[in-house]
């Protein structure tokens, strides 16, 4: 996700510079015309606003909080956006430190996948700094189609949480769908377009089940990701005292799935926890 979002923001003329764990990826931004820091910290010295897309809270935190973390490198008048999926209590830590320096802070993450990502087309669900959200406002528009200023840290956090516990909900359900139909005998291509002409029609069904049906799941969205929000996401529930059984089965689903290898396969891949040959 990082990638096409700061290959966006070189395309648009902005002065990018980028640092990665694992140096290789930031080759084709540097290609594009990117600078390259060796830290998270020099990252952030050198420029005014730093983003951060991390996998989840404690990669999150490490490249922030950690030795030559982000926050080493902040001072008065710079601003740090993280754009990664975590959770409130998370962020709000994040917040915390990077404030502490004097920086102001902005939690930003994203609704869209890969594809938005490229296109420019991702929904930023912000929370933090109003001043931070409003110097950062021309550049989430150059990597988004629609930005949600949504008040006090861990906000943004939690709105990103109920989305994805939705999203992964739902496509466990339409795993049950599509296997169901072919079970009784009915062809599972035309139940994807059935429901693409009705009320619950939805991009993510047309889209990925045509690949499911072939068992095949090119990652956009990785399901260890998916199964990391829907822990977080119960999580939230729990401290309010919300009931979310459906988001919880879904959850075992996911986490059957990981145990079988899947981790790193699209979030559609948890249809095959459901296979026989992987429920024994
Ligand atoms: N993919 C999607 O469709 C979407 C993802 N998201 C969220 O965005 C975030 C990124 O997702 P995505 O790009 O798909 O995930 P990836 O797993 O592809 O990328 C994760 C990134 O985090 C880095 N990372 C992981 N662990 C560490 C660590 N310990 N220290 C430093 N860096 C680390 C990885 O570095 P390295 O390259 O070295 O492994 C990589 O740059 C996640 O929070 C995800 O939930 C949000 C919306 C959509
Ligand atoms: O967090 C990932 C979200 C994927 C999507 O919104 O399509």
């Amino acid at each position: 996700m990082g990638s096409p979002m700061a290959q966006n923001l070189i395309k648009s003329g902005c002065d990018v510079t980028v640092w990665n764990r694992t140096k290789s990826k930031c080759d084709p931004l540097i290609s594009l015309g990117a600078k390259y820091k060796p830290s998270p910290e020099e990252v952030a010295a050198s420029c005014d606003v730093t983003f951060a897309m991390l996998a989840d809270p404690e990669s999150a935190l490490d490249v922030a909080l950690g030795k030559h973390g982000a926050a080493n490198g902040l001072n008065s008048g710079k601003g740090y956006v993280d754009v990664s999926t975590v959770d409130g209590a998370t962020s709000k830590l994040i917040s915390g430190h990077i404030k502490s320096t004097g920086a102001s802070f902005l939690e930003a993450p994203v609704s869209g996948s890969k594809k938005p990502a490229e296109d420019g087309q991702l929904i930023f669900l912000a929370a933090g700094d109003k001043s931070l959200y409003q110097i950062a406002a021309p550049l989430l528009d150059v990597m988004g189609k629609s930005r949600f200023y949504l008040g006090d840290v861990g906000n943004g956090a939690a709105m990103k949480l109920v989305v994805n516990m939705i999203m992964g909900s739902m496509m466990a359900s339409f795993s049950e769908g599509l296997l169901l139909t072919e079970k009784i005998g009915l062809d599972p291509k035309v139940l994807v377009e059935v429901v693409s002409q009705g009320a619950i029609s939805a991009p993510m069904y047309s889209v990925k089940g045509p690949s499911m049906i072939q068992s095949l799941y090119p990652t956009a969205f990785p399901l260890k990701h998916q199964q990391k929000d829907l822990r977080l996401a119960l999580g939230l529930a729990e401290s309010v005292s919300q009931s979310t059984p459906i988001a919880a089965a879904a959850n075992e689903l996911y986490k059957v799935a990981k145990s079988h290898g899947l981790s790193d396969e699209d979030f559609s891949a948890v249809i095959e926890a459901l296979k026989p040959k992987l429920q024994q």
